[in-house]
Order: structure tokens, then sequence, then C-alpha cells
């Protein structure tokens, strides 16, 4: 097979993906970006962007029932199809890709369609519908494979019709009942949309909390809110066993129990199968849950990955913050390297639960001498006036030596917007001092930062 010279081949085209073919392409160089399935990855037509239509009409809905306790009296019918027939129609064009494949050729690079696999080192094969064609990339490859629902392995649940999130965004009726697998964002969004538009809902989580990744205090007080909107939640238990008769599944828990539901929802983290990708032809270990890179997003010698695959934050923002940097590289740009001190997390559940840089667990592994604040948003002016839905609060985690913000955690109405401030004092390292000083708008929720900077 004669290869295709080119300079640079992009695997995968997920957020990541399409901004660096997109950027190199700009630079001048010749680029062929190779997806399997849709142009723009996970995230718009899978993940965030479908689901954040799910959680805002479950927000709806949630105000809507919060009229009673304000305003009146509102009778509030849900009806799925709204958001089925936005998320078909605008969102996601059907899942259709066309108009991401015309912006891709647009800015410059070739596309081909099919799965790349590393054959050799500097040499990628991509599998179409029409045969095999071979790159040899004269500059480099950049790997954005993202990530596929990792399902765990419990006796019967691979051959049970369960759903991941790929199928929750599609459905096109609620459920009656739906059990969910996994307690991190994926599982508490789409079990609190689902509970909200009227399926019986249980989560079940084998750690101690909800949002294990987060602050234990968030995944507490988002406990109580879900359990108080109706929702069953199962922390601290596994599931041993799952069988479907056809209409139910039906979950043996470690501890005996069993739990029926009309429907099953695997979200119990993410996987990538790097050997399929061939990495293991360019030198990097096949075997591992991810890809290591630098802080240039170099994996090896003309290697270069952006991702999820890199474990460094799950998150459209970290993939095309990489993109960036992977690009200033290949061109031989000026750049900054890659920082992760303040990435950003936000879980987008009613209140949003958004966090940034350091847990206190994380501070205190680092060796840190940690100082924390703590406080209650419900109790602040503005939770106080705003009522129903106020649950919150506002956790910041200080290194004591150095008199810095290294960490916070706003779980709030708008959570992830307030994170916004804190997360400009862990990237500036703005001193706590400093912020004791500021003027903080009357009466808005993160207002209730000064209170923590006091307590600090
Ligand atoms: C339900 C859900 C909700 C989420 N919500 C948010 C959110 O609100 N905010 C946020 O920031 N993040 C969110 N995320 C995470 C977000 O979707 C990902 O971090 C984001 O898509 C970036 O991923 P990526 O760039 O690594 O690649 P992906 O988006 O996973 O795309 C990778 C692409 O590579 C393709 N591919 C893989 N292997 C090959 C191959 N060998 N050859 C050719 N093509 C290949 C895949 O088909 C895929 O299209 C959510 C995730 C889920 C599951
Ligand atoms: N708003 C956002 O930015 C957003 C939203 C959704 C997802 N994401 C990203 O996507 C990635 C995937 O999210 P996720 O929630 O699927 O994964 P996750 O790894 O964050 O959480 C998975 C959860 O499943 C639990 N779990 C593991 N095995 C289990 C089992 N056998 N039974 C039940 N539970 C089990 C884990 O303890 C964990 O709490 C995350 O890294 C996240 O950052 C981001």
């Amino acid at each position: 097979m004669d290869a295709e010279e080119v300079d640079v081949v992009v695997v995968g085209l997920g957020p990541g993906g399409e901004d660096v073919a997109a950027r190199l392409a700009a630079g001048g160089l010749a680029v062929v970006g190779v997806e399997s399935r849709l142009v723009g990855g996970e995230c718009p037509y899978f993940a965030c962007v479908p689901t954040k239509m799910m959680v805002r009409a479950a927000g709806t809905l949630a105000e809507g029932r919060r009229v009673d306790a304000l305003a009146g009296s509102a009778e509030v019918h849900p009806r799925w199809t709204r958001v089925a027939d936005r998320i078909r129609d605008e969102a996601t064009t059907d899942w259709d890709d066309t108009a991401a494949v015309e912006r891709l050729e647009k800015s410059g690079a070739r596309f081909v369609r099919g799965r790349g696999r590393i054959s050799a080192p500097g040499e990628v094969t991509v599998s179409t519908v029409d045969g095999e064609r071979l790159f040899r990339a004269r500059r480099g490859i950049v790997l954005n494979p993202g990530t596929d629902p990792a399902v765990p392995p419990i006796d019967g649940l691979r051959e049970s019709p369960y759903w991941t999130n790929r199928d929750a965004v599609r459905a096109r009726e609620v459920p009656e009942s739906l059990l969910v697998l996994g307690g991190g964002p994926v599982g508490v969004e789409l079990a609190q949309v689902f509970a909200r538009f009227g399926a019986a809902l249980t989560i079940l989580e084998p750690q101690p909390r909800l949002l294990p990744s987060f602050e234990p205090e968030a995944g507490e007080l988002l406990e109580s809110v879900l359990t108080s909107e109706g929702l069953g939640v199962r922390t601290g238990e596994s599931a041993a066993e799952v069988g479907h008769d056809g209409e139910r599944f039906t979950v043996r828990l470690g501890s005996g129990a069993e739990l029926s539901a009309q429907r099953l929802l695997v979200a119990t983290g993410r996987r990538t199968d790097l050997a399929a990708l061939g990495v293991g032809a360019a030198g990097l270990d096949e075997q591992a849950k991810g890809i290591a890179v630098d802080d240039r997003l170099r994996a090896g010698d003309g290697v270069w990955a952006i991702g999820d695959v890199t474990g460094r934050g799950a998150f459209t923002h970290t993939s095309v913050y990489q993109a960036r940097i992977a690009a200033a590289d290949i061109l031989g740009q000026p750049s900054e390297p890659a920082d992760y001190r303040a990435m950003p997390a936000v879980a987008f559940t009613d209140p949003e639960v958004a966090m940034v840089g350091l847990t206190e667990s994380a501070a205190r592994e680092r060796g840190l001498r940690v100082r924390t604040a703590t406080t209650d948003i419900a109790a602040s002016a503005r939770g106080w006036i705003h009522k129903a839905g106020n649950e919150g609060l506002i956790k910041l985690v200080a290194d004591a030596d150095r008199g810095v913000l290294v960490g916070g955690t706003v779980v709030a109405p708008a959570g992830g917007e307030i994170l916004a401030g804190l997360a400009v004092a862990v990237q500036g390292e703005v001193p706590v001092a400093r912020l004791r000083e500021m003027v903080l708008a009357y009466p808005t929720f993160h207002r209730a930062l000064g209170v923590a900077f006091d307590e600090l």
C-alpha cells in the first residue's frame, strides 16, 4: 500500500482534535483528521451539550414546582418529547456531523472517516468503508481518541440491554423507573434529570459518597438534596449480579438485597482501548489506563496526545486547552507549558457542584499546611432571599504557609459561574489577605465568599 505523505495526522476528532487540526492547518501544515464516528466527539452529540439541554429543561420543571413556595400556584406537566426533539434537531442535527466536517475542511485540514491506528513510528493506517489507507506523518501524530463508557465486570450486565450516556441522550421516552450505576458527574446529572421528568430513580455508588472526586461535603449535600426530591441514593453498595427478563432489570446487591427497574444506566467511568489505537507501535504502553504526556502534550517521539486520554481532567475545556499548547509545540510557536493548578470541574446538578484546584485531602496529601473555611449558602443573605432551592456551601482550601488559595468548591445555584472568581484567585495566587479586601456585591451568592475569606 502506498503511503500518503502529510505533515500531521490527528487520530480522533473530539473537541481538542478538531481544534488542533484547524490550528495546524491554519499554521500552513498539511493535516489529515481521522474520525471513526462523528466529528466533534462525545461532547456535542452524547455528552456536554445534549445533557445540559436536559439539565436546563429539568431545571425549569424544578423552578415551576417552586412557584407554590414563593409566588402562587403552578401545575407542571413534564413532556420529554420537547427535550428529545431539541436534542435531535438543535444539538445534534439527528447525530449528523456534516456541518462539523465542512467546518474542518474549510479550516484547511483534510478529513478521512475511519478508524486510525499507529502501524509504525510516524505511520497511521486508517480502516475506512472502502478499505485501508496509509498516511506517513512528517511532523507527527496527535492522538485524541477520547473515551468510551466503561462497563464493569458484573455478572449478567454485559448480556443485558443496559444504557450508557449514549442511549440516555437518545431516549425518546422517560422510563417509569431507572437504576443508575455510578454516582459520578454522569450518574448524578442524568439521575436528577430523569427523576424530575417522573422516573423512579435509584443511584448505586460503591464509594461512601456521591461525587467521590469532589469535597466530601459537596457529595453529602447533593445526596440530601436528591433524597429530598425523592431519589433513592445507596452509597457504599455495589451490584453483584444483573438480570433482565425481557422487560425489567433485577439487580442483586453485595448485601443480598434486590432492586428492580425498567432501565439500567451504566455511568461507572470511562476507558480507552490503547492497544487498538496501536500506541505500542510508537513505543508507548498499550496496557496503561491513559497516555502519559509532558507539559507540551508530548507522549513520545513525534507523538502528542490530548483530551480525556491524558488523564488530566476529562472535560471539554481540558481537551481544547491542551490542543492549543500541542499545536503551538508542533508549529514551533511560543506558548506557556500546560498548567493544571486551576482546572475547574462542574457537575451540572441543581445545585451545581463546582470545584477548582485541590480538594482538602489532595492538598494534605501534597504535604501542604492546609487551612480551610466553609460557609453555608442557605444562611447567606442571598440564600435566605432565594429560599426554595437555596441549598449550598462554599469551601476554601488555603496553603497557610504561602497565604494563598489552592482550591475551592462552590455548591450553589449557578455554582459553576460563582467558581470563576475562585479560579482567578487560585491561578493568580492572589493572597487571601487581598481577597478579604474585595468588595463583593450585595446580595449576590458569591458574596458568601467574603464570610469564608474572613474565616480563613
Ligand atoms: C454524559 C457526559 C456529560 C459530560 N458533560 C460535560 C460537561 O458538561 N462539560 C465538560 O467539560 N465535559 C463534559 N463531559 C466530558 C466531555 O464529553 C469530554 O471530556 C470531551 O468530549 C473531550 O473529550 P476528548 O477530546 O478526549 O474526545 P472525545 O470527545 O471523546 O472524542 C474522541 C473522538 O475520537 C474518536 N476516535 C477514537 N478512537 C479513534 C480511532 N482509532 N480512529 C478514529 N477516531 C477515533 C471517537 O469516535 C470520538 O469521536 C461529559 C461526558 C459525558 C460522558
Ligand atoms: N459536567 C461535567 O464536566 C461532566 C459531566 C459528566 C462527565 N464528565 C466527565 O466524564 C468522565 C466520566 O464521568 P463518570 O461519572 O462516568 O465517571 P467517574 O469516574 O467520574 O465516576 C464514576 C462513578 O462510578 C462509580 N463506580 C465505579 N464502579 C462502579 C460499579 N461497579 N457500580 C456502581 N458504581 C461504580 C465510581 O465510584 C464513581 O463514583 C468524568 O471524568 C467526568 O469528569 C464531566
